[in-house]
């Protein structure tokens, strides 16, 4: 096939089955330049894990897409934490850190117990001891919208616009392809809308937002910068869930001896999303910025150039996993780049891992085997991993 430096994996061939490629830019080397779009690529492990923890090398600020920040103009006013270096930086990252911090949730996990039963009973109830339906839909979906836009504290209206909006800003970290083409059309309604929930008036006095905005009124970030920080919540908090949860029930319904495991100790639910979100990486790439000229083994990035991160390729790196292509919950999964790794890590993972411990646990409750039933078909985008139909067939018992 096509050289690895000629690839384009952006294109729909690899954003089909990304795999063949990953396995190919790791065998490549430590560093691959690609010609179509003039980027530097990195898909082992190693220089994933030192180009992220590498933050005054590799930077954030000048965007974490394929735009340069520093000649081109961002699409939205770039994020205080997601597109920020130190010390700009530390202060908005402070602010949702301790408002995301586990402790800090431990109010949501009786409401979110609750949700999640009642979809799954929704669901289940009266249907006979075999039922089938559109995973995506029916639980990926559907729980993310049901429990995250509440506890940021979001009006009820509109809340369909979460999904297309964070299409959107992920397809857009990548080239202006035909995905970014796509949803162009309605992305001034989208932005306008999210942009309208950040505002102090419109978030519930218990959410999220609401203290994003109580930190403004402390002087730990100024009121300015308040909306952007909810906009940081609306714009990382849904698509990225909905995608990692469907990934772990296909996950699941592919290796019915591993739901046989959770059937079994419940309490794997989180250790079993870790290793989805390493096999199945539903973040997978994103780029960073080279403030120098900084050498990567043999190759020296300049200064100014963008380079591209494979997390999916690294988090199935042979030279740092045993039997990586496995979906395996007696693994350990923990230092997988899925969530990144350094200042940058995902500050909302205690969340995500929250959403999906209780999803996981309502359906191991009530469901013997899962398996697919019928065709999956991928949905495309330049960053995430998605499926785009998960039809599903379980037994109850
Ligand atoms: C399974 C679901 C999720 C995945 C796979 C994921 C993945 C990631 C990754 C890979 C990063 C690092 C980006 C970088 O280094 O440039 C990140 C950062 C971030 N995530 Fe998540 N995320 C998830 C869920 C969430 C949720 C639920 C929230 C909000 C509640 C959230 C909010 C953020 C924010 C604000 C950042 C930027 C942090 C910073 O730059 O300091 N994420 N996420
Ligand atoms: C994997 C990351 C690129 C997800 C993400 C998206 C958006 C933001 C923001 O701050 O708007 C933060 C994180």
């Amino acid at each position: 096939g096509t050289p690895v430096s000629d690839a384009d994996p952006f294109g729909p061939e690899i954003l089909e089955d990304p795999l063949p490629f990953h396995a190919a830019l790791r065998e490549a080397g430590p560093v691959v330049h690609l010609s179509r779009y003039g980027v530097y690529a990195m898909g082992r492990y190693e220089q994933v894990h030192a180009a992220l923890r590498d933050w005054q090398g590799f930077q954030s600020g000048a965007g974490v897409g394929l735009s340069n920040f520093r000649t081109e103009q961002p699409w939205r006013p770039p994020s205080l934490l997601l597109e920020a270096d130190p010390p700009h930086h530390d202060a908005p990252r402070r602010v949702l850190s301790t408002i995301l911090v586990p402790r800090a949730l431990r109010g949501l996990r009786e409401r979110w117990t609750a949700a999640a039963v009642d979809l799954v009973d929704g669901l289940l109830a009266r249907r006979g001891d075999v039922v089938e339906f559109d995973a995506v839909p029916a639980l990926a979906e559907a729980f993310p919208l049901r429990v995250f836009p509440d506890a940021v504290g979001i009006p009820a209206g509109g809340r369909e616009n979460l999904l297309p909006y964070g299409e959107f800003l992920f397809n857009a970290f990548g080239p202006h392809n035909e995905l970014v083409a796509a949803g162009a059309p309605r992305l001034p309604e989208l932005a306008a809308w999210v942009n309208a929930q950040c505002a102090r008036e419109a978030l519930a006095p218990d959410g999220f937002g609401a203290r994003i905005w109580a930190a403004a009124d402390r002087g730990d970030i100024t009121p300015e910068q308040a909306p952007l920080i909810v906009r940081s919540l609306l714009s990382a908090g849904v698509d990225t869930t909905v995608h990692a949860l469907a990934a772990a029930l296909h996950a699941f319904a592919t290796h019915p001896e591993q739901w046989r495991r959770l059937r079994a100790r419940p309490e794997l639910a989180r250790v079993a999303f870790d290793e989805a979100v390493r096999w199945a990486s539903p973040v997978q790439t994103f780029f960073r910025t080279a403030t120098t000229d900084v050498r990567v083994a043999d190759t020296v990035i300049p200064d100014g150039e963008k380079i591209l991160m494979f997390l999916a390729a690294a988090n199935r790196d042979p030279r740092r996993w045993t039997d990586p292509d496995r979906f395996d919950l007696s693994r350990d999964p923990s230092g997988h780049l899925g969530f990144g790794f350094g200042i940058h890590q995902c500050v909302g993972q205690h969340v995500a891992r929250l959403e999906a411990e209780c999803l996981l646990t309502a359906l191991a409750a009530r469901v013997e085997t899962i398996e697919v039933a019928g065709p999956t078909r991928r949905h495309h985008n330049n960053t995430l991993r998605a499926w785009g139909s998960l039809p599903m067939r379980v037994r109850l018992g």
